[in-house]
């Protein structure tokens, strides 16, 4: 494959994920990680409630967690240009959309203004929870999608928590109208599990590009289409049994981290 000239002048190009970051360790450490199909992904994710007793609210909060961090680690809150350090969380109808929450809540612990557009909520207990929990923490709800000048302006940096690994088939409204939008705005996207809109196997040629992409349990297929600047691992829950029977491969984390950079 031809390497892009931008990452061509690195003295080392990883093969998997283009990264001249990356020393050959991290680098051969990232390769071996295994990247998920759709099916397996859902498949791996029933398993951690069932067989593992996990409940769907631990396992969110600790993959909200890791997205919060990842975004802090890539655009510290000090770094930011537009002050106050508006963050626009937009959230889908699934759990993505939860994660979305979730991540909003630790943005503003961790010093951000996140601000959310949460258009479809589902009728469950957990994501009114959540909701709630977001507004007692002041964090304002939009009620419609900022313009495109006003997104590049106001925010710093745009949440996509609106479809996960469950996503299929043409976009529906008013995410469709949504993702357009975020097609032309030149703030960067930071996407939680998959860029929305891609297919989760396949990726999309002509969809959203983003800059940071957190992949919760393991990257799914379509990640290696990703181009942005900053692969991010998460959702440090899944136990070696888990690891061994999908031969996940995954990374050892630092030390206390919640994230891992794969790039
Ligand atoms: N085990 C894991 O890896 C964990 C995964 N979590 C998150 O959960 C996500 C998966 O959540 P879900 O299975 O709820 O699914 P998603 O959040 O991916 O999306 C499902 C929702 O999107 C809608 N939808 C699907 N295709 C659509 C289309 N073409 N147009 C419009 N709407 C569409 C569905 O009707 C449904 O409401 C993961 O990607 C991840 O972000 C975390 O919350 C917890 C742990
Ligand atoms: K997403």
């Amino acid at each position: 494959a031809t390497v892009p000239a931008r990452r061509a002048a690195h003295t080392h190009v990883c093969e998997h994920t283009y990264t001249p970051r990356l020393t050959r360790q991290a680098c051969s450490m990232a390769q071996s990680v295994r990247y998920l199909g759709q099916e397996e992904a859902q498949r791996i994710d029933e398993e951690l409630s069932s067989e593992y007793s996990f409940s769907v609210d631990q396992l969110m909060e600790l993959a909200g967690l890791s997205c919060a961090t990842a975004v802090t680690k890539a655009y510290p809150v000090q770094s930011l240009l537009k002050l106050p350090p508006r963050v626009l969380v937009i959230c889908g109808p699934g759990n993505n959309g939860g994660d979305g929450l979730v991540c909003a809540r630790h943005l503003k612990l961790f010093g951000y203004e996140p601000a959310v557009l949460y258009p479809k909520r589902p009728n469950k207990q957990l994501f009114q929870n959540l909701t709630t929990q977001c507004e007692k923490m002041e964090i304002s709800f939009l009620s419609e999608m900022p313009e495109t000048d006003e997104v590049d302006e106001v925010y710093n940096v745009v949440i996509d928590a609106i479809f996960g690994f469950s996503f299929k088939g043409a976009v529906r409204e008013p995410f469709a109208t949504i993702l357009s939008s975020l097609k032309k705005i030149s703030v960067p996207i930071a996407s939680i599990d998959i860029p929305s809109g891609w297919g989760v196997e396949n990726g999309a040629s002509d969809g959203i590009q983003p800059d940071l992409l957190v992949s919760l349990t393991a990257p799914k297929k379509s990640a290696s289409h990703f181009q942005g600047r900053y692969h991010y691992l998460g959702g440090r829950f899944v136990l070696p049994a888990l690891d061994r029977k999908y031969g996940l491969n995954l990374p050892q984390y630092p030390g206390t981290e919640c994230v891992l950079r794969l790039n």
